[in-house]
């Protein structure tokens, strides 16, 4: 059994990363980068146990990819960091980034030589440009750019960040509570991805897969004579609406199941709880809206969408238009991308008897080609 447990923070929110996806989500090949990186070290059997921080949110869904422990992240990379140790009983810790995909097993290698050298071991770059702090022009030998993975000793790290004072590394915290640290050469191809300029500079990361992901979703609605008709995102006119939770429009509920088909993401009734009061009376197109955020966080771009209305009444035809446009503008795609179909049952069933109004739709997405950004 190793005395080393691994922490992989990806709790972090990308700001500074210009997309719509959050970084731990670009697509190498099919892996999510978060899992690309935990595999890589998974890979070295140094680990006793490989636990991956992420938001709240994320974990549900990362849990469908592998099976690493997830912990909730914090509001920020130490509090993050924080909530991890609380579940690490190996005397070392090693931790990282998870936006420093590419690190090689000859960093790590460097690193643990160290082991017993200090309480933290940190790798670095050297600085070869000039560097002015304050308009002084200081020695620049004396200047470190400081990486992960950090190795320490776990309980002088617990110990460590017990405190109120925010630190941007380990060591830093290490150091200022009195322990020691020494510094390994750190490595080019272990710098982290901030900017989306920064992935030009990773030669381990191969493209995402060009595969289209194709999901389906299918919903049913009874007429109800006291409400207003939505449907496609368009009030219809009607004396009579859905029986519903939300507003009921069954095509948007039908259309949001087939991009999480296509994404892997569950259903509508997971996200979005019928016994939630939150969504009582809700416009679905806030619903839809919600789905395609995530969508798009997740690393997917969606391709396009085909929806058919199955409805003896009401006349679907003259809104067929404005419910291409209404979906398109919220899928963040081209109207001619959205296909909107209407047929009557031939007065058999439910439908021909005009109870309510079935609708089958499909959604196809694909990666986000992070290199045309890179
Ligand atoms: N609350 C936070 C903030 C950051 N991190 C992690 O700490 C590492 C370094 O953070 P950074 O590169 O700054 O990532 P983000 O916080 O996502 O980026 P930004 O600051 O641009 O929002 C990342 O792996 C990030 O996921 C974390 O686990 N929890
Ligand atoms: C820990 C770190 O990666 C060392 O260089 C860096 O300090 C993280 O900073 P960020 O602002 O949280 O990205």
């Amino acid at each position: 059994m190793s005395d080393l447990t691994l922490v992989l923070l990806s709790a972090g929110s990308s700001s500074r990363f210009d997309t719509s996806v959050k970084k731990q989500w670009l697509r190498i090949q099919h892996k999510p980068l978060w899992q690309f990186v935990a595999d890589r070290f998974a890979h070295s059997g140094l680990f006793s146990e490989i636990i991956v921080v992420s938001s709240e949110e994320d974990i549900a869904f990362m849990q469908n990819y592998a099976d690493y422990s997830f912990v909730k992240g914090g509001s920020s990379r130490q509090d993050s960091l924080q909530n991890a140790l609380l579940h690490v009983k190996s005397e070392y810790v090693l931790v990282s980034d998870i936006a420093r995909a590419c690190i090689s097993e000859d960093l790590l290698q460097r690193i643990l030589a160290q082991k017993e050298e200090a309480d933290c071991i940190v790798p670095f770059l050297p600085v070869t440009d000039t560097i002015v702090y304050e308009n002084t022009t200081i020695d620049r030998d004396k200047v470190k750019k400081i990486q992960t993975p950090q190795l320490s000793r776990t309980k002088i790290l617990q110990k460590a960040l017990q405190t109120s004072t925010e630190f941007t590394d380990e060591s830093s915290a290490i150091v200022a509570y009195g322990g020691t640290r020494t510094f390994v050469a750190g490595d080019e191809d272990a710098c982290k991805i901030t900017f989306t300029h920064d992935l030009n500079r990773l030669p381990c990361l191969e493209a995402p897969s060009s595969d289209i992901l194709s999901g389906n979703g299918f919903d049913v609605h009874a007429f109800d004579e006291k409400r207003k008709m939505f449907l496609g995102g368009v009030e219809i006119d009607a004396d009579y609406g859905f029986k519903a939770h939300s507003d009921g429009d069954v095509a948007l509920h039908a259309l949001i199941d087939a991009l999480l088909g296509a994404a892997g993401m569950g259903d509508i009734g997971m996200l979005f709880p019928d016994n939630d009061s939150t969504y009582k009376g809700i416009d679905s197109k806030e619903l839809l809206q919600t789905v395609v955020t995530k969508i798009y966080s997740y690393g997917f771009e969606i391709v396009n969408a085909d929806i058919t209305i199955a409805a003896q009444k009401p006349r679907i035809a003259n809104y067929k238009d404005a419910m291409r446009k209404t979906i398109a503008k919220i899928l963040k795609i081209d109207k001619a991308r959205v296909n909107v179909k209407a047929t009557t049952t031939e007065k058999l069933g439910f439908i021909g008897r005009s109870e309510g109004v079935g609708v089958i739709a499909n959604a196809n997405l694909k990666y986000f080609n992070w290199k045309i950004i890179g």
